[in-house]
């Protein structure tokens, strides 16, 4: 078990972070923030306040567009539209603070090797060594229609997703150390010995070229995965540092835990570190917790909801019976989520209706709702049970969910010696406690 619990602030840079019509909750100040780069500076600096490893930005490219065939619902309830772009917000994240870790989403369809080893080493190197790359394959059919690009079958991806590794791990270790010369007298900047040109011609990439960056502190950026079904367990094991994951309860992360391990075993691999989503809701008492996840509840648009879980799961399910349990349903999307939600581990099937609220709520992500006290026992609790590394936590209201949990559940953790009080380190790769 590693020493203490590990957090990553999971966001969206878009009218919501997971929880649909949060924006129009009384004191959030989202809508706002999207436009005000200091209110999100100011989140930036409040996690860091509470010592979180990184904030993470997922993204979600193009639209959702699969319920009833259309955008307009998404559009309608800004579900994840508009859809502004992670890498330049951390930027200014960067700016604003020292140690916090700074990942973001890149999609494998959407950019080129070089692209994002240009884009996400810039920042990493810029920021002292603080950025994380979430690989995503891009399974949202609206993506590949924003870019007029052919989308690949489930499988097809994550094998060009390999070759598309291979091409980065080339360009990241193409400029050798001692690279920079630096000699201002000689007028010579680097060594083209150390500057390795790399000829990679392959299935599905022609890349021929040196890396467009210098290598950061931590070298390149911390790579996360967030696939789950068996072919994204593989594509995890070899490629992961961190593998985030979205399991209904206990049961589903004690089972994606002993699947993960043995897909590491079944590759010769190790075992890449897990950190769950949750989503904390906390109260002065349990009762208000509860009454503020109700409001929550009652806010969603059934319609948003169902919007959002069928861009997902890549099926339409318009007109489906609602009361009826979620079936699994061949999909070329999140095979890993699909079988999650309808595959129930250790519990009773969930209605397509109850899979709706939980994924318009936090995408299917647990609540952890009551007092402080309560809420940092059951993360620990949960951690202890599992073996996770830690939690990628979605906030409700903002900025007032985070400020609360950085002020009222951090401090029961730190004074369990659950969770650290100082930064270990200055790069992301360090404070992830990571080799
Ligand atoms: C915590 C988490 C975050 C994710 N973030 C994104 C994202 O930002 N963009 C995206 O296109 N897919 C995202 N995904 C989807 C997965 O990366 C993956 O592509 C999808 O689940 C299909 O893979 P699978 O069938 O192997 O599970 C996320 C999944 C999880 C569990």
């Amino acid at each position: 078990m590693n020493k203490h619990i590990h957090l990553v602030s999971f966001l969206i840079n878009s009218p919501v972070n997971h929880t649909l019509l949060s924006w129009a909750a009384p004191g959030d100040n989202r809508l706002e923030a999207l436009g005000e780069l200091k209110l999100w500076q100011d989140l930036a600096r409040t996690l860091e306040r509470g010592k979180f490893d990184g904030v993470f930005f997922a993204d979600t490219p193009g639209v959702f567009d699969r319920y009833r065939d259309s955008h307009e619902d998404a559009v309608k309830y800004g579900v994840c539209w508009p859809c502004f772009d992670p890498v330049v917000l951390l930027s200014a994240l960067a700016a604003a603070t020292t140690h916090l870790g700074l990942a973001a989403t890149m999609s494998t369809s959407s950019y080129q090797p070089w692209t994002i080893v240009r884009q996400l080493g810039t920042l990493d190197y810029l920021s002292g060594g603080r950025v994380g790359w979430n690989i995503v394959t891009g399974h949202l059919r609206g993506e590949h229609r924003a870019l007029g690009l052919h989308q690949l079958d489930h499988d097809r991806r994550y094998d060009r997703a390999d070759e598309y590794m291979e091409v980065c791990y080339k360009l990241w270790n193409s400029v050798k150390p001692g690279a920079v010369v630096a000699d201002r007298e000689a007028g010579i900047y680097a060594d083209p010995d150390k500057v390795e040109f790399i000829d990679h011609q392959g299935e599905f990439f022609s890349c021929q070229t040196v890396s467009p960056v210098l290598p950061s502190p931590q070298g390149h950026p911390v790579l996360f995965q967030a696939g789950s079904s068996g072919r994204g367990q593989q594509f995890a094991v070899s490629h992961a540092d961190v593998v985030f994951s979205i399991q209904p309860n206990v049961a589903g992360m004690k089972r994606f835990m002993t699947d993960l391990a043995q897909a590491a075993r079944t590759a010769g691999k190790t075992t890449p570190a897990v950190s769950f989503g949750v989503q904390p809701i906390v109260g002065g008492t349990e009762e208000e917790a509860r009454r503020k996840l109700q409001d929550l509840v009652e806010r969603l648009p059934i319609d948003g909801c169902l919007a959002r879980l069928s861009g997902t799961m890549g099926v339409d399910f318009a007109g489906m019976d609602l009361d009826q349990p979620l079936a699994e349903i061949e999909t070329q999307a999140s095979q890993g989520l699909m079988k999650a939600f309808s595959n129930i581990a250790g519990d009773k099937p969930l209605t397509l209706r109850e899979v709706a609220i939980r994924w318009g709520l936090a995408v299917g992500k647990p609540q952890i709702v009551g007092t402080p006290e309560q809420v940092a026992d059951r993360l620990e609790q949960i951690w202890r049970e599992t073996g996770c590394y830690g939690y990628n936590m979605t906030p409700t209201v903002m900025a007032s969910s985070v400020e609360d949990f950085v002020d009222q559940v951090v401090p029961i953790l730190q004074q369990k010696g659950v969770y650290r009080t100082e930064y270990e380190g200055t790069t992301f790769r360090a404070n992830l406690g990571l080799n």
